[in-house]
């Protein structure tokens, strides 16, 4: 017979382990022992096995569900997700700032500039503070429904507190260098093909119909955006990425603020050779207008956001297998 205390045991289990979770993964620094956390984590499974009706779908032992993810069933989006237009030089760079300057005027504009991350946009539906879709961008207006294998990814929160009623976090999914090479390695000894860069490969790990095989793919994700939500009243880009850092997301760290087009073209050149020491894959830039008052004035060209653009870097060699070709 489930009492009060049992449920009341669950929740303060689920609140600890989210949060001790939290700290492991998004932030590196964790505060009690792996074995501390297993203990607890222990608790809680023995304790749902024992009252299966207490089980949440946000608990943390629901992360890997047991059930193949049916053929991945088409949603569409109550707000578009945007694609960005490009730019390949400087002056390009120039020229767009020229355009946010003609569409709003005399104001003084700043630009956020992020790390382009190199894997597949996502949006992460919440209902009171739960995850319930996980959809892959799609055509940016109807997405594919993922959410077992989004579940798995320990940087994606299942519970959210103080959330709003709805809430959806955009954000890029992608795969660590280190396990891409982990994993083309794996697949060179099974005799099967490699994936040719890392974003394939998280692609193709997305698309298991097991979410046992996505969970083994240490899979992670940097949150951006946000899309349709309630009774948040965000004004900027950068308070925007400070809530979803307060909603325990991970977000990249190297954004910048910038008062001029100059300014960004300095972090964009800073980042085409830095960017290599990162452990995960990067093809550009992405500037955008910080205030979402002048983002809203600039609107959007069919799915082109006019305050935002991506600056990219030319292509280097994806280096999976280095072949010598001896030239006799
Ligand atoms: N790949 C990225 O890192 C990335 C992609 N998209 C965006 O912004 C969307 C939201 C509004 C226009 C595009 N930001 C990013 N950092």
């Amino acid at each position: 017979m489930v009492t009060a205390e049992i449920i009341k045991k669950a929740e303060e289990l689920r609140k600890k382990l989210r949060y001790h979770s939290y700290l492991y993964y998004v932030l590196d620094k964790p505060e009690i022992t792996d074995f501390e956390f297993d203990r607890l984590y222990r608790s809680l499974v023995d304790l749902e096995k024992e009252y299966p009706e207490i089980v949440t779908p946000d608990s943390p032992t629901q992360r890997v569900g047991g059930k193949a993810s049916d053929d991945f069933r088409k949603i569409p989006f109550k707000k578009p997700m945007l694609s960005l237009a490009n730019a390949f030089s400087a002056e390009e760079l120039r020229d767009f700032d020229r355009r946010v300057h003609g569409g709003i005027g005399a104001m003084p504009v700043e630009y956020i500039t992020e790390l382009k991350i190199d894997g597949l946009s996502m949006n992460l539906i919440y209902e009171n503070g739960s995850l319930m879709q996980g959809l892959t961008r799609g055509d940016g207006k109807v997405g594919e429904d993922v959410t077992s294998n989004v579940k798995t990814i320990k940087t994606i929160p299942l519970y959210i507190e103080n959330a709003p009623a709805y809430m959806e976090v955009r954000g890029e999914v992608y795969m660590p260098r280190k396990s891409f090479i982990a994993l083309n390695e794996e697949r060179d000894e099974a005799g099967m093909m490699p994936f040719a860069n890392c974003r394939n490969a998280a692609a193709g790990s997305l698309r298991q119909l097991d979410p046992k095989v996505t969970a083994a793919r240490n899979l992670d994700f940097f949150a951006y955006a946000l899309g349709a939500e309630e009774g948040l009243d965000i004004s900027s880009q950068d308070d925007l990425l400070l809530q979803l850092k307060k909603f325990h997301f991970r977000v990249n760290p190297h954004y910048r603020k910038w008062d001029s087009i100059e300014g960004v073209i300095t972090g964009v050149r800073e980042w085409e050779k830095k960017r290599r020491e990162l452990d995960y894959d990067t093809d550009g830039m992405v500037i955008k207008v910080n205030d979402f008052r002048q983002q809203e004035l600039l609107g959007a060209t069919g799915k082109d956001p006019k305050w935002a653009i991506a600056y990219k870097y030319p292509p280097e060699e994806a280096v999976t297998k280095i072949e010598k070709i001896v030239v006799s």
